[in-house]
């Protein structure tokens, strides 16, 4: 005989069961009103090396070929899908479902549902290898998209440095080269390659600011951006050498990014002094422990290479587009210091030192990267520029240019 608790119990349950579920996707932008949780959710989910910054995944969002969403039953919020759509394939680059729900069968009901937009979906998984660290995680998740009807290629592709094996729809053959070409769309996507003055970048900045993007969440979008291209890793030291002005400002807001991921990270202040953004992003490094020192001006060229020498990495936040004239000391003996040192350096914007608009200087910083940040700069694609300048990269944080 079943108790009276039982039988209350077995009606909960059967009601449950009863209930259909209403799968039902909605689109993710900047209105969404849940996209803090969003975005924890994404931070949670997925490693920093796997992941693109957050911004791009909301500005890009259900345009050029995107598909972001996120996923309810009726009303209860569950995840989110980001999947890149083409012609011949559908490819699944995030989804990541809420901590509590995972294990509760939402997984399966959800590609169900999502295949049926999508027939010819695919997706990447971690190779399940023995040797690795979350062999059973990988294992697990080999077995759940088989169970859903995935079925692996036996093609290895790598994304930001990370090796992946491809995972079809059950009988649907992919082209390892359609992959690639969604891929790549998608990327490039990222890129602005339109090139500005300084003025011209200065009042797009401006526009932006007073009509769009609130002027800390740019700078918090351009941290991002460099943060996402430098491939420092756990184990490396970076020190952020920082100017006053909001480039210092894009400087800080790595160096808290570097930190979350506990990368051992230092900033270096040429002076004491705080764009009013910058401050506030000083400001949380400081809260979040992250070391810091003023330059010690009696330290001359010799002490500090020996102090460069020490970090894999150096960040250079020194000046951006609000530089003009001459480099002065201490700050030439500094950046001969970094141009002699062994650490890798990526320059935030654009080389120190460098004129925005020429691509001339006396000295500048030296960098095996360059981001950019919005828009190309003039100087930075001169012949001149080139011979300080590793590799180029410019990422689009949704700076608006002004129709006139
Ligand atoms: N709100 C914005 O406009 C955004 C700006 N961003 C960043 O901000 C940078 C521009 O920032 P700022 O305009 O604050 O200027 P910078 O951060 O480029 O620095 C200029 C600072 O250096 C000083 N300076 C200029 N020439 C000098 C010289 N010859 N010797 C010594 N000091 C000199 C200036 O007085 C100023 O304090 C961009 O390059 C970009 O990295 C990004 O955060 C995106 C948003
Ligand atoms: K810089």
């Amino acid at each position: 005989m079943w108790s009276n608790k039982e039988k209350i119990w077995w009606r909960i349950k059967a009601m449950f069961s009863d209930r259909r579920i209403m799968i039902r996707f909605e689109i993710i932008d900047e209105n969404t009103k849940n996209l803090e949780e969003i975005k924890q959710l994404y931070f949670d989910a997925f490693p920093f090396e796997e992941r693109i910054p957050f911004f791009i995944m909301v500005l890009v969002g259900n345009d050029r070929g995107v598909e972001f969403l996120s996923i309810y039953d009726d009303d209860k919020w569950l995840g989110f899908i980001h999947t890149l759509v083409g012609d011949e394939l559908s490819y699944i680059f995030y989804f990541a479902i809420e901590n509590s729900l995972r294990q509760s069968g939402y997984g399966s009901k959800i590609l169900r549902e999502y295949k049926k937009m999508h027939p010819r979906l695919s997706l990447a998984i971690e190779p399940v290898e023995e040797e690795s660290d979350n062999f059973k995680q990988r294992k697990k998740r080999l077995d759940f998209y088989r169970k859903n009807g995935f079925e692996t290629l036996d093609t290895r592709v790598v994304e930001m440095g990370v090796e992946f094996e491809l995972m079809g729809a059950k009988g649907m053959e992919i082209k390892e080269r359609d992959y690639r070409k969604l891929v790549k769309k998608f990327f490039d996507s990222f890129e602005q390659k339109k090139v500005l003055s300084v003025k011209e970048m200065r009042d797009a900045d401006s526009y932006t600011i007073a009509n769009f993007v609130d002027s800390k969440e740019l700078m918090y979008r351009a941290g991002e951006a460099i943060f996402y291209v430098g491939d420092w890793n756990i184990g490396d030291k970076v020190l952020v050498v920082a100017g006053s002005g909001n480039n210092a400002g894009d400087g800080y807001v790595v160096a808290d990014l570097l930190n979350t991921e506990e990368i051992d990270v230092e900033i270096l202040l040429i002076k004491d002094k705080f764009s009013e953004d910058g401050q506030y992003y000083f400001n949380i490094c400081k809260q979040n422990g992250i070391k810091c020192n003023v330059l010690d001006e009696s330290m001359d060229y010799s002490v500090l290479l020996e102090k460069f020498n020490s970090y894999d990495y150096i960040l250079d936040c020194i000046y951006g587009t609000g530089f003009s004239g001459k480099v002065k000391e201490p700050v030439y003996s500094l950046i001969k210091a970094i141009n002699d040192s062994n650490a890798s350096v990526v320059s935030a914007d654009i080389n120190s030192g460098m004129n925005g608009d020429t691509g001339e200087s006396d000295i500048c910083v030296n960098s095996d990267i360059t981001v950019s940040i919005g828009f190309l700069k003039k100087g930075l694609i001169t012949n001149e520029a080139s011979k300080h300048i590793g590799e180029l990269i410019n990422m689009d944080i949704g700076i608006v240019i002004e129709d006139k």
